[in-house]
């Protein structure tokens, strides 16, 4: 994200990639490497040429002799005990040892089938009472409860015990830009670097990649020259591999760029999330000064514990995150309240779930629905957004975005103002899916960077461009456009609960429509089959069952219960006169009519062709006789449109306590047959009780 896209820029950082992060044939001079062929029973085959210095024996004199003649009894029986470690997998061995007044430090592992002793002598730190130092930085540590406390107890910690001017710790961001979230500096004169970034460049990917493999970087002295290490004559042209090392030699450029930052010494070591670099302790000192192994040990070990801390200070947000989800999911879920529409759910959640996930717009959007809940998007712009999510992410039924000048779905849709786009489908069904989606509007991310790189600072090493380790650490400020924030794991696993829920909401709300609709199906089935289609009034099938019902009430309470059966007189004629449509139209108001005359008590229905039947519970024969003669007299005062009026013939029964309905239907009929046969337009009444 550097302010660099000249080529020779792009060219040199791609060089400098390939330079190595050490000089392989050196160690730094505060501690002596030998390197023993196992295969030959532990012959010397490499020496640093200062072993001398260290070990009081002189290179030449170590190399070719076997580790069990020239090393002291104490580093044999701790060599071996680390050895059958490293045969049982470990990747490096640390053991301390001691001979005669002095007390030594050795670090062992392989290097393909070479096994490599690293040895320095146990310095006491100057004016350090270590101990006291290293208990108490434990338990400042142990007691921090967010992320810059942690941080910030660890660099004063670290500080303390080590002498080191200057502590801070980088956070990487998804570029590899490092950002100082925490310094802690002892001197007045020594610069801040807190929130500023340092660029990519600065901690290449060679650079990070071996952090993985050692996540101690130590150089004790920018200085002093490097021991060279010199091989057995027979290996010709070997190098070690030191990666597992801890004194491997000065790289020119890191050399070089920590003189330029005015530092005489520097430890740095890796912090890493779940595997991943998450960042970098990195200590400055701008005196040499000496600092032990077990202090260094030391300082690892409150690293480690300050990891430990920052990812559980890490999961504490989350779970305080996705306690705020399952709220949501609560009231998503809650089987109490009423089935709402997926909308309706959007509606009540929305606002809450715009700040959760710092968005400025949701949207859910499938066939059906369209609702955006926060900064109105039109209904055009969001059908645009479906159909592209389904083209391109239907499968794995998710995208993320942030970044508007890659956005894919911001060169397809270029109407939608959102650089920053979380989608999550919502399984509804798999040929119409649903999406819920967060927008975020670009943000201006301002960077201040530690110095620049200008063009000026590429050079040639080695036959090569490379980058100049940089001279200007001055700050500068780089505002870039076009990034939304990222959207988290945590943030990305919560859209997608939500859209689980929402999209079980919807199957529950559908389920609960379709049983509506079935409900309603039914009641019109019902109807249907307990009505007469032309007349709207209940057939001969509820007739008879009503009939049916009320003579065995009526029988069981001993009350009156009365038929009358009527049929329209002449109706042929209509009919043939008028034609069916007109017969019907007369049916139907007749039935209208009548239905309208009664109580609503009584029971009116067609009982076949031009016939009806009315039943009317708790009425002796005299009232239904009386009830027949009104019906008819207000029949035939009826005007009806071509056809005049229309007449009808009654026959009225009441039922007998030895009958059955057939019975009481049968004697009004023969009643009604009378009339028909006496002339028609008149009441007749089956003799009674
Ligand atoms: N338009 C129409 N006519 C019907 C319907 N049901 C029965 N009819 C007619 O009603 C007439 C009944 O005729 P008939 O049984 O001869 O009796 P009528 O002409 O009314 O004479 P009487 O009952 O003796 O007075 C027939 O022409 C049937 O076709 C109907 O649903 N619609």
């Amino acid at each position: 994200m550097a302010d660099n896209t000249s080529i020779s820029y792009e060219e040199a950082m791609k060089n400098c990639a390939k330079e190595p992060v050490q000089a392989p044939q050196c160690v730094q001079e505060n501690g002596m490497l030998l390197a023993v062929d196992i295969k030959r029973g532990g012959q010397i085959i490499a020496v640093s040429d200062n072993s001398d210095a260290v070990l009081g024996c002189p290179c030449d004199a170590l190399m070719g002799s076997f580790l069990a003649e020239c090393m002291p009894s104490d580093f044999l029986t701790s060599f071996k005990a680390a050895d059958e470690k490293l045969k049982q997998g470990s990747d490096y061995e640390i053991f301390a040892w001691e001979a005669g007044e002095q007390s030594f430090f050795s670090r062992i592992y392989y290097s393909q089938a070479w096994l490599v002793v690293e040895t320095e002598i146990d310095v006491t730190d100057p004016g350090l009472k270590r101990s006291c130092y290293f208990d108490r930085a434990l338990l400042d540590i142990s007691n921090t409860n967010s992320t810059e406390q942690t941080l910030q107890k660890l660099c004063r910690s670290i500080s303390e015990l080590s002498g080191y001017e200057r502590v801070l710790v980088y956070q990487f961001d998804d570029s590899w830009n490092g950002r100082v979230i925490s310094e802690h500096t002892t001197r007045e004169d020594i610069e801040q670097y807190i929130g500023l970034s340092f660029p990519a460049s600065d901690i290449p990917s060679q650079v990070r990649a071996l952090y993985h493999v050692n996540p101690i970087r130590y150089i004790a002295d920018v200085d002093t020259e490097d021991a060279v290490i010199v091989y057995a004559e027979e290996l010709g042209s070997m190098a070690l591999d030191l990666s597992l090392g801890t004194i491997r030699g000065k790289s020119p450029i890191h050399t070089e760029y920590m003189k330029n930052m005015g530092l005489q010494r520097s430890m740095s070591v890796a912090i890493f999330d779940q595997n991943q670099l998450w960042g970098l302790v990195s200590c400055h000192g701008v005196s040499a000064q000496p600092l032990s192994y077990s202090t260094r040990l030391n300082i690892h070990s409150l690293v480690k514990l300050a990891e430990q801390r920052l990812m559980l200070q890490k999961q504490f947000e989350a779970d305080r995150f996705f306690d705020r989800v399952e709220e949501s999911r609560k009231a998503l879920l809650d089987r109490k309240r009423e089935i709402k529409s997926p909308q309706q759910l959007l509606e009540d959640q929305g606002h809450f779930w715009l700040k959760l996930f710092e968005a400025v717009a949701v949207a859910l959007i499938s066939a059906q629905t369209q609702r955006v809940i926060g900064e109105h998007i039109d209904v055009s712009t969001l059908h645009k957004v479906r159909d592209w999510l389904n083209e391109n992410h239907s499968v794995t039924g998710v995208f993320s975005e942030r970044d508007c000048r890659l956005s894919e779905i911001r060169q397809a849709i270029p109407e939608l103002p959102y650089c920053g786009v979380l989608a999550v489908s919502m399984p509804i069904d798999k040929r119409n899916q649903g999406w819920l989606v967060f927008f975020r509007v670009q943000e201006t991310e301002v960077f201040r960077w530690a110095g620049k790189l200008e063009k000026g600072e590429v050079r040639e090493y080695k036959g090569r461009q490379v980058l100049s380790p940089r001279h200007s650490f001055e700050q500068w400020q780089q505002d870039v456009d076009g990034y939304a924030p990222i959207w988290t794991e945590i943030q990305i696993e919560a859209a997608k609960t939500l859209a689980e829920d929402l999209a079980i909401g919807a199957s529950a709300y559908q389920i609960e429509q379709l049983n509506q609709e079935l409900t309603e199906a039914n009641q019109r089935l019902e109807h249907l089959v307990h009505t007469d289609a032309l007349t709207q009034v209940w057939n001969r099938y509820h007739m008879e069952q009503t009939l049916e019902e009320e003579v065995k009430r009526c029988k069981r309470h001993g009350r009156d219960l009365a038929v009358i059966l009527l049929d329209i007189d002449h109706f042929k004629r209509v009919n043939d006169d008028y034609g069916h449509d007109v017969g019907d139209k007369v049916l139907k108001l007749i039935s209208e009519a009548i239905h309208q005359w009664l109580r609503s008590s009584d029971v009116f229905g067609r009982w076949g062709g031009e016939e009806f039947l009315i039943i009317a519970p708790e009425t002796d024969l005299e009232s239904a006789n009386q009830l027949a003669e009104r019906l008819r007299r207000r029949l035939s005062n009826l005007q009806f449109d071509k056809v005049g009026q229309v007449t009808a013939s009654f026959g009225v029964a009441e039922l007998l306590p030895s009958e059955d309905r057939n019975s009481l239907v049968k004697r009004a009929d023969n009643a009604l047959y009378q009339v028909k046969e006496s002339g028609r337009n008149s009441v007749e009444v089956s003799p009674g009780k």
